[in-house]
């Protein structure tokens, strides 16, 4: 608990407690060590249902607040997140695991959020639809959802808080966030910052358990909460859009991914090889929308593999809160021994390994950056998201073919491609079947454009002017009897 006095603000973890002073808490440990942080209260279903109930009064209020001065509001809870950044990154790290330098990233790109719907709030608009009568006008309204909830993944801990809180709020809506048990800290300091700039503690709770799936529950039962947005695995993704069903919320669901990265024969091999390590190593490969999957044209298959594997070779593992680490911990034990155990498979399914390979043997839970080559279709390894610091490459001859192969999976969230030929961009990008394309750039994510996938990724949008509209509900007035 020393560490949260060491923060330039402690206030911000009020919620926080030393480890064993709660009757029924969740520990907050450190992924690269394991080490404890502190405890949190593990919420019951009594205390989730009140807050529940106290974000239904508040919301009616928040509503008749103008655009303008939900607008206004948001502005400060950006303005404050931002002033609190080493703080947040600290904690971030602390409970997550990514490096520094990613944790104040992702800090800024939570913040856009809040500033991007800060401004979005103010364009909720209706419409006045010319009318087929000379004595009815019809207009359409704008209104929030109403109660909304969301339950979110650890990995990127502020940011997917804010994706959805932020146009929440905006359209006027409460916000009822579950973080993942991994990572409440974060969350609980984002609150904190939100409630200081003058969001009602009541409109936006925070409810920590170890009990997902019963918070699940309760949230799909619930009839006060009229949409879920969920943000994580595809598997939960599926189970609590059949949950939810019984009260027909609104969803939003942003789900697994497994992107292709393919570099064509034409493309700058040095941008690609930058594009690849940036899409595939970040937060050490534990994102959504990570380079998953590599093909590389037959021509240039040996130059890339060379510029990638001395890169990958050079970067340096441990605990993030070493700003010279570029890349951190797995999340938890499970998954390190998940991300061993689909290299063995894919090795033995016949891939060479070229660098890596095994757990970091000096750095706790981090695992090696892994490159394997030799990567036939059949492997195992393209088939599931990997969600760590592996590549690996498969060889290809035609577009036709690298196509076929990027579109076979049940997934489609990110797709990455390295070509300067522009009749090839505009043929390949549109063939590609997912939400999202990175086309000669490696990280694509914004606030500004709208984040999601198709098939299996998921349902809906985040950010971008589309991402507003996941939490309003179109009214149709007709005014009749008119001279
Ligand atoms: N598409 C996106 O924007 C996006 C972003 C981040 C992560 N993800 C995906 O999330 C996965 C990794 O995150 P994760 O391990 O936290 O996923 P997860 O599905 O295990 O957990 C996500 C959240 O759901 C909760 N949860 C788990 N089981 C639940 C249940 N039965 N009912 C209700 N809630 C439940 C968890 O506590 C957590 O808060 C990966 O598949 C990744 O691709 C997707
Ligand atoms: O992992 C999932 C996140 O949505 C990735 S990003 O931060 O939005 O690129």
């Amino acid at each position: 608990m020393r560490w949260i006095n060491q923060l330039n603000d402690p206030e911000l973890l009020n919620q926080a407690f030393a480890i064993g002073t709660l009757t029924d808490e969740i520990v907050v440990t450190n992924p690269y060590n394991h080490q404890a942080l502190c405890a949190i209260d593990n919420h019951t279903v009594e205390q989730v249902n009140h807050a529940i109930a106290d974000a239904k009064v508040a919301q009616a209020d928040w509503a008749k607040l103008s655009a303008k001065q939900r607008a206004n509001i948001l502005r400060r809870w950006h303005d404050l997140v931002l002033a609190a950044a080493d703080d947040l990154a600290t904690i971030m790290t602390l409970e997550q695991g990514k490096p520094l330098l990613e944790s104040t990233g992702e800090v800024a790109y939570g913040a856009s959020f809040i500033e991007w719907f800060s401004e979005e709030a103010k364009r909720a608009y209706g419409r006045h639809i010319p009318s087929p009568a000379s004595d009815r006008h019809i207009v359409t309204l704008k209104q929030p959802v109403g109660v909304t909830a969301g339950i979110t993944p650890w990995n990127f801990p502020i940011a997917m808080i804010t994706r959805k809180a932020a146009p929440a709020l905006a359209a006027g809506c409460a916000f009822v966030v579950k973080p993942a048990a991994n990572t409440p800290l974060s969350a609980l300091a984002l609150a904190q910052l939100a409630y200081r700039a003058g969001i009602p503690p009541a409109l936006m709770p925070v409810v920590c358990s170890l009990d997902a799936p019963l918070i699940g529950s309760v949230f799909t039962q619930h009839p006060d909460i009229r949409k879920l947005s969920f943000t994580g695995s595809t598997a939960v993704g599926k189970q609590l859009m059949s949950q939810s069903a019984a009260q027909l919320q609104r969803l939003s669901l942003e789900l697994g991914g497994n992107a292709p990265f393919v570099v064509f024969a034409d493309a700058d091999l040095n941008a690609a090889v930058d594009g690849a390590i940036a899409s595939k190593f970040r937060n050490a490969g534990q994102t959504c929308v990570c380079a998953n999957r590599f093909y590389i044209a037959r021509e240039i298959h040996d130059e890339f593999v060379s510029l990638f594997v001395a890169k990958v070779a050079a970067l340096t593992v441990g605990n993030g809160m070493d700003s010279a680490v570029q890349v951190g911990p797995l999340i938890d034990e499970r998954a390190l021994n998940k991300v061993n155990d689909l290299v063995d498979k894919a090795i033995a399914a016949g891939a060479t390994l070229v660098c890596g390979g095994q757990p970091a043997p000096a750095h706790g839970n981090c695992f090696l950056p892994t490159v394997l080559t030799d990567v036939t279709p059949d492997n195992p390894i393209l088939k599931q998201e990997i969600f760590g610091p592996v590549a690996p490459i498969c060889v290809f001859d035609s577009e036709q073919e690298v196509i076929a192969q990027c579109n076979d999976t049940e997934y489609g969230l990110a797709s990455y491609f390295y070509s300067r030929d522009i009749n090839r961009i505009w043929r390949v990008a549109a063939q590609l079947e997912c939400g999202m394309v990175g086309i000669n750039e490696g990280i694509i994510s914004t606030e500004l454009a709208p984040f999601g996938g198709v098939k299996h990724s998921g349902i809906g949008r985040e950010g971008g002017s589309e991402g507003l509209d996941e939490y309003l509900e179109t009214k149709y007035l007709c005014m009749g009897g008119l001279d």
